[in-house]
């Protein structure tokens, strides 16, 4: 039996979490408060100097290439090889990984530094599985239906969680796969939400280490249930986004999981 998400959100607020994340520019600011408002405690630090030794003290890590440079990379794999070393659970977000050879190659290196979850929309999950994807950028151009053969297979090949978001997430470890439905089309329209459920599901990877299928699936019902409330009455992204946080803050573990829509795939 896998664990209910309230169980999960009940545990990270009892005990908030301390997760590196290594993001872009874009979702720094956004990223950490989703973090906060969800109850964990984010640390946004990534330079070479310090990334490693910031991540033996973690709950969790979370490696970003979203606005990716040569500096930031060599901080992602001190902080990846360091989060080995103590055993705690890794996220990765490929972004836009296959719109450059400069991303190609960091993502493959990454990917062989073995991930325990890997989150994205389902264009970076098509094209990360040797598929030819519509997309182009960061934004998504491929529904997730299309994209849950490639996470199944990418699961099975790097032993790792798989989750595709869109408008109804899929999420597989390579054997048991689930369904999140719930959100709302304002969020592909709010920059850098992705990217914050990325962070979100480092969280409480630290709090359910030995269940990175549970983890997962408790980020992103969180994104679902807070994402339908904060629609209720939005008039558009930039409402979307204030209440989108209200809404997390607010989410309480019983409702989470009397709202949370999710079913076997
Ligand atoms: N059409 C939609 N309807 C409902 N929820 C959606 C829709 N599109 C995306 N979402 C939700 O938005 C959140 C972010 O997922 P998305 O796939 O947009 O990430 P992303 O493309 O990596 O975003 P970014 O790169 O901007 O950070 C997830 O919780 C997902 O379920
Ligand atoms: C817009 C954008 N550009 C690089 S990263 C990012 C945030 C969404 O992925
Ligand atoms: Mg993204």
């Amino acid at each position: 039996m896998m664990t209910m998400p309230g169980t999960l959100l009940a545990a990270l607020r009892e005990k908030p979490p301390l997760v590196q994340c290594i993001t872009n520019y874009v979702a720094m600011n956004i990223a950490a408060n989703v973090m906060l408002a969800a109850g964990a405690s984010p640390a946004m630090v990534h330079a070479v100097e310090e990334s490693g030794e910031f991540a033996s003290i973690a709950g969790a890590l979370t490696v970003n290439i979203g606005t990716l440079s040569p500096d930031w990379f060599a901080g992602m794999k001190l902080a990846v090889i360091a989060a080995h070393e103590k055993r705690i659970p890794w996220v990765l977000d490929p972004v836009a990984h296959f719109a450059t050879s400069f991303r190609r190659n960091a993502v493959a290196e990454l990917l062989g530094l073995r991930p325990t979850i890997i989150r994205a929309n389902a264009s970076e999950i098509i094209a990360l599985a040797g598929g030819a994807s519509a997309g182009q950028g960061v934004d998504s151009r491929d529904p997730v239906e299309q994209a849950e053969a490639a996470a199944l297979a990418l699961a099975q090949q790097h032993d790792a969680i798989v989750a595709v978001t869109g408008a109804v997430d899929f999420v597989t470890d390579g054997r048991q796969s689930l369904r999140i439905a719930g959100g709302s089309p304002l969020m592909p329209k709010v920059t850098a939400l992705g990217c914050a459920l990325t962070c979100l599901v480092g969280a409480f990877a630290a709090t359910a280490p030995r269940e990175p299928l549970a983890a997962t699936v408790a980020a992103l019902a969180c994104f679902g249930v807070a994402g339908e409330a904060a629609a209720q009455g939005a008039e558009g992204p930039g409402s979307f986004a204030w209440r989108f946080l209200d809404a997390l803050a607010a989410l309480d573990p019983a409702s989470l999981d009397a709202k949370a829509k999710v079913v076997p795939a």
